[in-house]
């Protein structure tokens, strides 16, 4: 009777050990090896929505608005669910804890698959679309990584501030009435800082017409996307020219930015310089000009993901003038009157909690895809959840961050925005699996420490300098996206703050 009293393993294993005191040792140990045989003979079977015959559930995932579909199929199913589209099973993960399982190294690492395999037509085996085994990986890791190191950031302070002061600027001579796409404004500011700080040029693109990188990001990124989804012969006939052309002009982008530093010389140690001469210290290898070129292309299209939380932020803070309030009082406590400098920063902790609570509640990376790690010739099944779930060895999964980020057994109020939560201990307390915001272990984002700062500067200026107010007080939060999640068609009007003194 007790082998059927639970099918949760862990409760099962605290009965065993309560029943300890009647038995032997030996006998308890014997029950607990049934018990965990009997979970592993009958897993939990990983829902799935009812779908249709042959084409499965592809009428569940809008291929216009993914990670919408994924984010209410997680509200329904909860933790681990499964849809079946053009054959292939995939299955999502949306609870802490099992994201914090699928993090771990040893069983698992990044799945490349889908669209990530689609941007390779654009950047090759560059570093977010490198397969695990590709040597290529570790050599522009290692080549690239010094330079994203918070040390090497933190040096591009002023250049990121004083950008982010011009397109303000911008904004506070246009007399408050004028109303502004905080997106457009904030990915045209993300591509301008990016160039320069990283390639040592200037776009001028934070007026008049936006750089045509910009749009064929967005054109390659949802292409990638969708094209899973398709027959590849529609792909190939109906969608193969525009993908070909958005990609050739990322690659355009890039290939102009190596021109001008090869016709203009200069002393400049930034990133640019380091991937056209520095070798890999492992293996003596320099990133070939092709590479250079898939590498350049990554960094904007990683970066375009930033610009996205600031908007989110925006967002969140007309619903709470309270938080803004506070991070007011932060900044006059901290940097007073005079200018905003890098050792200011640190102490804006929270304008850092506003920032950490917006990429929580936006999921703005929207996921990351896992498999299990290849296990020499065994193809036995793997177990999620201590034996509660099987997936296949070979099982693609996406930890799905929008169901993981609000998850209620982890956080209070899950849908409240509260930059309380990400500071100090109550930030430090959460457990890894509620911030993988930046994806995991050695995939992990390399641009965080870079994402992070720039997020925080511009956040602590756009609350410090201006006061916004919604161009349509209507407005319902809707959101789109590809690589990354966003509000669609937000607006806000914008004007220099009343209370600045500076
Ligand atoms: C708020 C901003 C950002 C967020 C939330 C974010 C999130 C992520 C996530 C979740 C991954 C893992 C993807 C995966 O496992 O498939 C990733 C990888 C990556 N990100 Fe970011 N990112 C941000 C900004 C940036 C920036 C600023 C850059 C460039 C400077 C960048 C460049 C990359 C690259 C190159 C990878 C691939 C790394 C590798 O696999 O070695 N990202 N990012």
């Amino acid at each position: 009777a007790w082998m059927s009293w639970h099918r949760e393993p862990s409760k099962q294993a605290v009965f065993v050990i309560a029943r300890g005191g009647t038995r032997n040792k030996s006998q308890c140990l014997c029950a607990f090896k049934s018990t965990i045989r009997e979970i592993m003979a009958s897993p939990t079977p990983i829902p799935k929505p009812p779908g249709v015959p042959l084409l499965g559930n592809i009428f569940d995932v809008k291929p216009g608005n993914t990670w919408d579909s994924l984010r209410k199929l997680a509200d329904q199913y909860g933790e681990i669910f499964q849809i079946k589209v053009l054959g292939n099973t995939l299955v999502f993960v949306a609870s802490v804890a099992l994201a914090e399982e699928l993090c771990d190294e040893k069983r698992f690492r990044k799945y490349v698959g889908g669209p990530i395999v689609e941007i390779r037509a654009a950047v090759h085996d560059a570093l977010f679309t490198a397969y695990d085994n590709e040597a290529s990986w570790g050599i522009a890791h290692r080549i690239i990584y010094p330079q994203l190191k918070a040390e090497v950031v933190s040096t591009h302070f002023r250049e990121m501030r004083n950008l982010a002061g011009e397109l303000f600027h911008n904004w506070k001579s246009l007399g408050g009435s004028h109303v502004i796409s905080p997106l457009d404004q904030l990915n045209r500011l993300n591509l301008e800082t990016n160039t320069y700080v990283f390639f040592g040029k200037r776009l001028n693109g934070l007026t008049g017409p936006p750089h045509p990188m910009i749009q064929a990001m967005e054109d390659s990124t949802s292409e990638a996307m969708k094209r899973p989804t398709r027959p590849g012969l529609l792909n190939w006939l109906v969608y193969g020219r525009k993908f070909k052309s958005s990609n050739k002009a990322m690659r355009e982008y890039a290939q102009e930015l190596v021109q001008y530093r090869t016709d203009n010389p200069t002393e400049r140690q930034d990133m640019l310089s380091i991937m056209m001469t520095t070798p890999d210290p492992e293996t003596g290898k320099t990133l070939t000009p092709s590479q250079v070129i898939d590498e350049i292309v990554s960094m904007p299209i990683g970066s375009s993901t930033a610009p996205c939380l600031l908007v989110y932020s925006l967002y969140y803070l007309l619903q709470n003038p309270d938080v803004v309030a506070k991070a007011r009082e932060e900044m006059d406590r901290v940097i007073g009157a005079g200018e905003f400098e890098f050792d200011h920063l640190g102490q804006l902790k929270y304008v850092e909690a506003i920032m950490r609570e917006s990429l929580r509640l936006s999921s703005v990376a929207p996921g990351f895809n896992i498999e299990p790690r290849p296990r020499e010739g065994d193809k036995s099944p793997v177990l999620l959840g201590g034996g509660k779930y099987q997936i296949a060895h070979n099982q693609p999964m996406i930890i799905v961050l929008q169901g993981v980020n609000r998850d209620p057994a982890v956080f209070e109020e899950p849908m409240v925005f509260k930059p309380e939560r990400m500071m100090g201990e109550a930030f430090e307390n959460l457990p890894a699996g509620a911030k993988k915001w930046f994806g995991n272990g050695k995939r992990e984002c390399i641009g965080k420490q870079y994402a992070l700062q720039w997020s925080h500067i511009v956040l602590a200026m756009l609350i410090r300098e201006l006061d916004f107010e919604p161009a349509s007080p209507e407005y319902q939060l809707e959101e789109d996206g590809w690589f990354n999640t966003r509000p669609v068609d937000f607006s806000v009007r914008v004007r220099a703050s009343a209370k600045a003194t500076y």
